[in-house]
């Protein structure tokens, strides 16, 4: 994992326990419709309202895709970034092969929204998204994923496969102990607005998009 994030929290991670689940049918702007079930908890070590969200029938070992909330990308369409393309992606293909989203309060990498938009007006002035952070007084990447390892077990998930092109998400949630059975990566949803941001990416903290070489 990179030098620049929060060290994982290795060994055991306080049970948490669901609070509600409840049924949602789900129709997305290009037509594409499906039907999840909404889990909340009780428990979570960071206070957040994190979200599982099951779709299809999960598996033994189930797909699972932790994903870190990006209010301009998952809800605006923001092409500043991939988030919004892979979470699209992740909702149909975990619908398919059956597992849960772990929609993840995480904003900006753990920055927040508007610490995350500050990154951003630094970024037009030519830093990179980790050169931003750090000249707002972050880290690379606040993230941890406690809360993965407890949501995956209220849920009684056993072994799993992550859809992440992260490896450092793959390395924390070993570490806390998650069963990852094998690791899938997202397509590349490269756009003019986004290139250099998942070059970044790649670059800094190995993330597994397969770029085409003139980015
Ligand atoms: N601080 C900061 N956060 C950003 C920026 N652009 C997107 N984000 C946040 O980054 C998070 C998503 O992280 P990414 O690095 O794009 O992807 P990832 O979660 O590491 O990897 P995947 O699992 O492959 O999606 C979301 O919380 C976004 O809000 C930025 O320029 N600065
Ligand atoms: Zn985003």
């Amino acid at each position: 994992m990179s030098l620049t994030s929060v060290a994982p929290t290795v060994g055991r991670v306080p049970a948490a326990t669901i609070r509600q689940q409840v049924v949602v049918p789900m129709a997305f702007p290009d037509g594409y419709e499906v039907e999840g079930v909404v889990t909340t908890f009780h428990g979570l070590v960071d206070g957040r309202e994190h979200l599982a969200w099951t779709f299809g029938t999960p598996d033994e070992v189930a797909l699972v895709r932790p994903h870190s909330e990006c209010l301009t990308g998952d809800v605006f369409g923001s092409a500043r970034c991939d988030c919004g393309p892979q979470l699209r992606e992740a909702v149909e293909r975990i619908t398919i092969a059956g597992g849960h989203l772990l929609y993840l309060r995480q904003e900006g990498r753990g920055i927040g929204l508007y610490e995350k938009l500050d990154a951003y007006a630094l970024q037009d002035q030519g830093l990179d998204t980790y050169e931003a952070n750090r000249a707002l007084g972050h880290l690379d990447d606040q993230r941890d994923y406690r809360v993965v390892e407890q949501m995956l077990t209220a849920l009684g998930a056993g072994g799993v496969e992550l859809l992440t092109n992260n490896p450092d998400k793959v390395s924390q949630l070993t570490a806390l102990g998650v069963d990852v059975r094998g690791v899938r990566a997202t397509g590349v949803h490269l756009s003019t607005a986004n290139e250099r941001y998942l070059d970044a990416k790649v670059r800094h903290t190995n993330h597994t998009i397969d770029l085409p070489l003139a980015v």
